[in-house]
């Protein structure tokens, strides 16, 4: 193994039991296994999806409490296994939530590494990023070019990757129009304005002034806020140039009733790309609307190492700012409060060293 000068214990936010809070203690820095890189995490992005997996919301086992959360980690490489040859030791690198997949199933052999059975999932089968030191698979971590902002680009490692690839599967094209519904939000603000860089439309939907203006200000053509609009599916539908409905909608939303309403506003033909995980939540549309006006319903879950690298391309070519504000990792626990209310426009991102 190669490594560069490693201490032997580091901070890191570690969730004890279900439910949490997170504990930021003093844990030992683990060593990297052979098809493994050890990253020294300088920001990480605070996700919806840690919230959950504290607070134990899907019918999906986390590893065995304690667990270290955390899934848009950027840093620096600082150690490596005896069998990864392709990264170097002071390169830039991203950890995801695609932790590592096993490259070999039928899933993996069609770049389908999400859909992996044996996939490691960082800060919920694997410990995360919300620590100074984290580990991932080395054919897994995303390649940060040279000179990046670190911070800024954090969040692109699953909001980024995963809002890009959900506008692919929504077939939407340039000048067409998609509903983004929790627009306000991490996944949301980054959604617009992967929309706005492939020459869509974006019907922004959340709610408060403050989400509004980012929207706006973000590139979205609309905002309706879905805690004053009197009829959500009028509102949107008048949103677009012919009245129709949008040619899709890009859940992101963190509550189960939005998912319903958006069948109802799709113009005939529409898709509607399933992302936001909020707990206990189903889906139902009616069978023959559905069939009559040709509606699609598919999931989406976050990306390929491809999507990755071509959401990061957007990023550096600068058509994605991430609207984020920083804090220590030490004050991860007023983020979980403040997201568990809807009060966070954008992203949070977490600084490792306080
Ligand atoms: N499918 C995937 O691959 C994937 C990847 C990352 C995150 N997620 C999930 O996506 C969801 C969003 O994550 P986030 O980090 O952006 O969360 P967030 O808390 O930053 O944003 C959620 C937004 O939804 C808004 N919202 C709530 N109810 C709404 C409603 N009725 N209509 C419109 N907006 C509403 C909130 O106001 C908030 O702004 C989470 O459930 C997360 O677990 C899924
Ligand atoms: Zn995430
Ligand atoms: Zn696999």
């Amino acid at each position: 193994m190669g490594s560069l000068n490693l201490p032997t214990e580091q901070w890191a936010q570690v969730v004890e039991k279900v439910g949490g809070p997170a504990t930021y203690k003093r844990i030992p820095v683990q060593q990297p296994g052979p098809d493994e890189v050890l990253v020294n995490v300088k920001y990480s992005g605070v996700c919806h999806t840690d919230l959950h997996a504290m607070m134990g919301d899907w019918p999906l086992d986390t590893k065995p409490l304690p667990l270290v959360g955390g899934h848009e980690g950027a840093g620096v490489v600082v150690a490596r296994g005896s069998l990864v040859t392709d990264i170097e030791l002071g390169d830039l690198a991203g950890i995801k939530w695609l932790n590592g997949s096993c490259l070999s199933c039928s899933y993996c052999q069609n770049s389908d590494e999400s859909l992996c059975k044996k996939a490691l999932l960082s800060g919920y089968t694997v410990d995360g990023t919300f620590q100074e030191y984290a580990i991932a698979k080395a054919a897994h971590v995303a390649r940060i070019p040279k000179g990046t902002n670190l911070e800024a680009v954090a969040p692109i490692l699953c909001a980024g990757i995963t809002v890009y690839k959900g506008i692919k599967e929504s077939l939407v094209r340039p000048g067409q129009t998609i509903a983004i519904v929790g627009a306000g939000g991490g996944l949301g603000s980054i959604a617009i304005q992967y929309a706005k860089a492939m020459g869509i439309h974006a019907i922004a939907i959340d709610a408060g002034d403050e989400k509004r203006d980012l929207c706006l200000k973000l590139g979205a053509t609309t905002f309706i806020d879905f805690t004053k609009s009197k009829d959500i599916v009028a509102d949107v539908k008048a949103a677009t140039p012919d009245g129709e409905g949008p040619y899709g909608a890009l859940l992101v939303a963190v509550q189960e009733k939005p998912f319903q309403q958006a069948t109802q506003y799709l113009r005939s033909k529409g898709v509607l790309v399933c992302i936001g995980l909020p707990a206990n939540a189903n889906l139902s549309a009616p069978v023959f609307d559905t069939v009559v006006r040709m509606i699609n319903i598919k999931g989406s879950y976050v990306g390929n190492r491809a999507d990755t690298t071509e959401a990061l391309d957007f990023f550096a070519r600068g058509l994605i700012n991430v609207p984020y504000k920083s804090i220590g990792l030490s004050q991860l626990q007023n983020v979980y409060d403040l997201m568990h209310e809807a009060k966070i426009a954008g992203r949070y991102v977490v600084d490792t060293s306080k």
